[in-house]
């Protein structure tokens, strides 16, 4: 990655996500900074070696090159305002924040700044994240791809052209982890009951997550027949599969993720 500072505003689990993923990377912990109004999660990043760590938003953006607006919803707009002093026209920023628009965030910040919105999500911790970015159009090209550069180091990234699309970004991916670890609570649970001890169960129900995931991002077959690869006819997998379909698999996952982006719909008009 080039060298620039990043400053992280927030310090909770989806900024640590983020660092440690970049410190992982090889990013030096020095050229970011973070800041926290508690102290637990700056001594969390203070292990992964950063030492630019303050209880002061406005201090630790300091001469930082990136800003990354990593606190709440509801918070954003207190943070923006308070940080507008110190942002100058050309920084760029990057908001995590489910919802709020890019366009609020550039007001609040007295309409200065180069604002990126960025939908990520925590596998982003061991460089395996998938994120969606979205810029203003008033943002340059070099931000665009200083904003690429910084996601792209702890995952994969998707630019979408219109802002509301970040709403299916988050039903796809920043929510989705806690649809994976629900099933594989469930399905952990179910190993369990069945006989096998929890290290092996837990062992071999996230190997099979990670391997299934991988067939389909590094090869060229879609999931269906994925799928229908594992299916023998009249065997033991059409069974379990069987039951997912008599069950509304399908429909409850729309379900889900319909809830999920109409809540992120719901964030972007409380905190507008
Ligand atoms: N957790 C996740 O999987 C994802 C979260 N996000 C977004 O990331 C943002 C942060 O979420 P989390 O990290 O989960 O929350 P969190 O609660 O873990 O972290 C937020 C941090 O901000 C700190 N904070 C509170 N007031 C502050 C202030 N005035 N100035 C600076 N820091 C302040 C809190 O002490 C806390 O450590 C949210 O806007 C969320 O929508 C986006 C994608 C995924
Ligand atoms: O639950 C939330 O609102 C945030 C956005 C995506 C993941 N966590």
């Amino acid at each position: 990655m080039s060298e620039f500072t990043t400053a992280f505003i927030g310090a909770g689990n989806m900024s640590r996500s983020i660092i440690g993923g970049l410190v992982a990377g090889g990013v030096d912990p020095r050229s970011v900074s973070a800041s926290n109004p508690s102290k637990g999660p700056l001594e969390a990043l203070e292990k992964l070696g950063l030492t630019e760590l303050g209880h002061s938003n406005v201090e630790v953006v300091g001469n930082a090159d990136v800003v990354v607006l990593g606190v709440k919803p509801k918070l954003i707009q207190a943070v923006c305002e308070e940080l507008a002093p110190v942002i100058r026209d050309d920084h760029l920023v990057i908001s995590v924040a489910a919802g709020v628009t890019a366009d609020n965030i550039h007001r609040w910040l007295g309409s200065k700044g180069e604002v990126v919105r960025c939908m990520p999500n925590t596998p982003s911790q061991i460089g395996a994240g998938a994120s969606g970015l979205y810029a203003r159009a008033s943002v340059g090209d070099a931000n665009r791809q200083r904003a690429e550069e910084v996601m792209s180091a702890v995952g994969v990234v998707r630019w979408v052209q219109e802002e509301p699309l970040l709403h299916a970004v988050t039903a796809v991916a920043g929510s989705a982890p806690a649809y994976f670890f629900q099933f594989m609570e469930a399905m952990i649970a179910e190993a369990g009951r069945m006989g096998l001890d929890e290290e092996s169960a837990r062992t071999l129900c996230a190997q099979t997550c990670i391997g299934a995931g991988r067939m389909l991002a590094e090869g060229d077959v879609d999931a269906a027949e994925l799928r229908r690869r594992v299916c023998s006819p009249n065997g033991a997998t059409e069974r379990a599969v069987d039951a997912f379909s008599a069950g509304g698999l399908d429909k409850l996952v729309s379900k889900a993720m319909e809830a999920c982006a109409a809540r992120s719909e719901e964030l972007a008009q409380e905190f507008s």
